[in-house]
């Protein structure tokens, strides 16, 4: 594969996102900035294609956002070594088998330090029994080739996993492993190698802390597992189902006794907090029992509402993982009124593009 990153390239786009960031945090009073770094290339560990058919050949492809225009992809060297692999082994395979070709508009790649892959393919058409055989042929042709990939067809309404819809990661975190089940279309952090610097980040930042850790936007628990050791208990929650249910696996797998994750939307727990509402989903877990002096967010591109953020407000340190520096910047105008921000830090998930994730820990004044 060719490789058409080099350190120069990657380390000027690096200081230029540096530049934005401290423009775009100008007006805060704010500690040295502590940048984490991406592997140069073969950092992303999930991609999406679509696929152009012509004649008797297949491509992958990606649009351009704004000018619509379509770019044939043969080789993606942001993604791991496995997608680009599995990339090349499947074309001609799907070339060849009219039933899993027909109709096949998308394909994701989800692979993972640990190497598992799942592969999943997405239809215009309904998917029968007759899917079913092919895919699994698929399955063990890409076997053949030393590719051990899960196979997950999805059309309108229908979802069928040939074996599983998850890969189960395994990041080593300081002297520890943990593993984190991320089931197929569910949020996970995008680039492992830099997910593993944020969580190292976020271990020693809390290092010391007294009382319990509490958590909105937990997702499957990346960061409250790794954190669990720094706290006596841990509350954290999440609005979606499948990575609920992919962090209470991960809680088991990983033998963390001190950590509890319920479904609930930030407004909900906010809610919950302020003894307003009483949930369903918090049966069994007394609010009373915890004695939080922290709280992490790591919200979605908005940022967090302001019922939220005056939640916030009443906590000692706050840690702010954000993958919008607007959104954070519009918060911290909130938060810098209790609060002062004792540690900045850049985290490069997403290389060569305009986004970037940054953290911020927040001590009360
Ligand atoms: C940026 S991700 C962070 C997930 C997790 N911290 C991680 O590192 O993988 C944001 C998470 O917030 C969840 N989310 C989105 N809107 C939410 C809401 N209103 N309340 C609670 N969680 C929400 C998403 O499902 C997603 O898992």
């Amino acid at each position: 594969m060719t490789e058409i990153f080099s350190i120069d390239k990657y380390n000027l786009q690096l200081e230029n996102k540096i530049t934005r960031l401290k423009t775009i945090f100008s007006e805060f009073s704010l500690p040295e900035l502590q940048v984490y770094s991406s592997p140069i290339s073969h950092y992303r560990m999930r991609a999406e294609f679509r696929i152009w058919h012509d004649g008797e050949n297949i491509y992958h492809i990606m649009y351009d956002k704004e000018t619509k225009k379509r770019t044939r992809i043969d080789d993606f060297p942001i993604a791991t070594k496995l997608i680009n692999q599995a990339m090349k082994a499947i074309l001609p395979l799907l070339e060849n088998n009219q039933l899993l070709r027909h109709l096949l508009f998308q394909i994701d790649y989800f692979s993972t330090l640990s190497g598992q892959l799942l592969i999943t393919l997405l239809y215009h058409k309904k998917l029968g029994d007759d899917w079913i055989a092919e895919a699994n042929k698929l399955k063990q042709q890409l076997a053949e080739q030393g590719i051990n990939a899960d196979i997950v067809g999805r059309a309108n309404n229908q979802k069928i996993a040939i074996d599983v819809d998850y890969v189960d990661e395994a990041l080593p975190v300081f002297d520890k492993t943990f593993i984190y089940r991320q089931v197929e279309n569910s949020f996970t952090q995008p680039n492992a190698a830099v997910n593993i610097k944020m969580l190292e980040w976020a271990i020693e930042v809390t290092k010391g802390l007294s009382g319990d850790l509490l958590e909105f936007y937990c997702g499957n628990g990346n960061f409250s597992i790794a954190l669990a050791q720094n706290f006596r208990k841990v509350l954290a929650t999440e609005i979606a189902k499948a990575s609920v249910y992919s962090a209470q696996y991960n809680i088991a797998v990983n033998e963390i006794n001190n950590l509890i994750i319920a479904r609930l939307s930030a407004a909900e727990f906010t809610s919950a907090i302020k003894k307003e509402r009483e949930f369903n989903r918090l049966q069994g877990i007394n609010l009373d029992d915890y004695q939080c002096q922290t709280v992490l967010v790591d919200p979605p591109r908005a940022g967090i509402d302001s019922d939220t953020i005056n939640i916030l407000k009443s906590y000692n340190t706050i840690i702010y993982i954000s993958c919008n520096p607007l959104s954070l910047r519009d918060n911290l105008q909130q938060l810098i009124e209790t609060h002062n921000i004792k540690h900045f830090a850049m985290f490069d998930q997403f290389p060569y593009t305009d986004h970037v994730e940054s953290g911020v820990v927040l001590h009360k004044k």
